[in-house]
């Protein structure tokens, strides 16, 4: 039996202009949180429109614990949305708001009060039921959107970049409550963002996506320590990306940086991604020739960037803060490429 709960079939919606999602397939697991991440017009939204029902798919099959819902309207598919602003009633309470979509599926009053009251609970809302949207900070009336979204108990949330709008201490407060909530009712959900740190924080699993199409899906942490394909890599930043240049006779992958035994060859592989942390910096010695390009310092970290001597490729090692390096400086580089990760195209 398929554990899959969402099951997206070849699915494609296309504009005119030829821009849309192409030839979908997903599977998404019972009460998994599925992250969609890429960068902007990549087709995320397209998706998740298509999956809510708003967007009409030229071909393709959306399935829901079986159920065959690709011709179901958007209000007959039972799913929860928030999006990225907020697009609650200004006229209603807070209560009103959450209210709304049970009262359209003419649930009982006494099971709309009951419902209601435990949705407000659940997002820590409950004293500010009587309030209008007006008199609500923005996280706030994020809050009582989801509220909205989860009080008609729906079999899917789909979330469409719900926190892009927040400054960033409401952003992660509300982000940690969101994966708890998610993870108490076990709701399946599928949640849009081009932020590397909410699909780390919150995703199962989480789908790169590139240009229309699903690249790669896997276990976050696993994204960003073996990407599989160079667009990966690229858009997490995982590491230095340099080309293969080709192989020796003993399937050694040649690179300008060195020879990597390749783990488990496959004809596509393309170039390799070495981690930040596996390119050592030493100021004499043996190791590739170059020069300090750049210093980008965050928080607790540094990250330098050296340009070789020669092949002008750039390379980033990751320094402690401590490290007294400055731009301009030569400097040589030994990179570790057994933690080298291949990538395909
Ligand atoms: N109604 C529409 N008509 C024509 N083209 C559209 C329409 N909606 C979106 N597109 C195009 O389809 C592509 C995918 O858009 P989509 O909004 O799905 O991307 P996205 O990954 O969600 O982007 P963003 O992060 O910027 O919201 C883009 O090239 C966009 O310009």
């Amino acid at each position: 039996m398929s554990t899959s709960f969402v099951h997206l079939r070849g699915l494609t919606t296309e504009y005119g202009n030829g821009a849309g999602i192409r030839d979908i397939d997903l599977e998404i697991r019972r009460g998994e949180m599925l992250v969609l991440l890429g960068p902007s017009g990549c087709g995320k939204t397209t998706l998740l429109r298509t999956i809510a029902g708003l967007a009409a798919p030229d071909s393709g099959a959306i399935m829901v614990d079986g159920d065959d819902i690709t011709s179901l309207k958007a209000a007959q598919r039972d799913m929860g949305m928030v999006f990225q602003t907020w697009a609650l009633f200004p006229h209603l309470t807070v209560a009103q708001n959450v209210a709304y979509g049970l009262k359209t599926r003419r649930h009982a009053k006494n099971e709309i009060t009951k419902a209601v009251g435990e949705a407000l609970e659940l997002v820590q809302l409950s004293h500010l039921a009587d309030r209008k949207p007006g008199q609500l900070s923005g996280g706030q009336q994020q809050r009582v959107a989801l509220a909205r979204a989860i009080v008609i108990n729906p079999r899917v949330l789909l979330l469409d970049e719900p926190l892009s709008a927040l400054d960033r201490r409401i952003r992660m407060e509300l982000r940690s409550d969101l994966r708890r909530l998610q993870q108490e009712l076990g709701v399946t959900g599928v949640y849009v963002t081009h932020d590397h740190g909410e699909a780390l924080a919150l995703g199962d699993r989480v789908a790169v996506m590139n240009e229309g199409r699903i690249v790669e899906i896997a276990a976050p942490r696993e994204l960003f320590v073996r990407p599989q394909h160079r667009f990966t890599a690229h858009f997490l930043d995982a590491g230095t990306i340099v080309d293969i240049d080709g192989s020796g006779p003993d399937g050694a992958l040649r690179t300008p940086l060195g020879s990597i035994a390749p783990v488990a060859p496959t004809p596509d592989m393309a170039a390799i991604c070495i981690p930040a942390d596996a390119i050592a910096l030493e100021v004499d010695g043996p190791g590739i020739a170059g020069t300090v390009v750049d210093l980008d310092y965050e928080q607790s970290s540094l990250t330098v960037s050296v340009q070789l001597s020669g092949s002008g490729i750039v390379v980033k090692s990751a320094q402690p803060l401590s490290r007294d390096l400055h731009s301009g400086q030569p400097i040589r580089v030994v990179a570790d490429l057994e933690r080298a990760v291949p990538l395909a195209s």
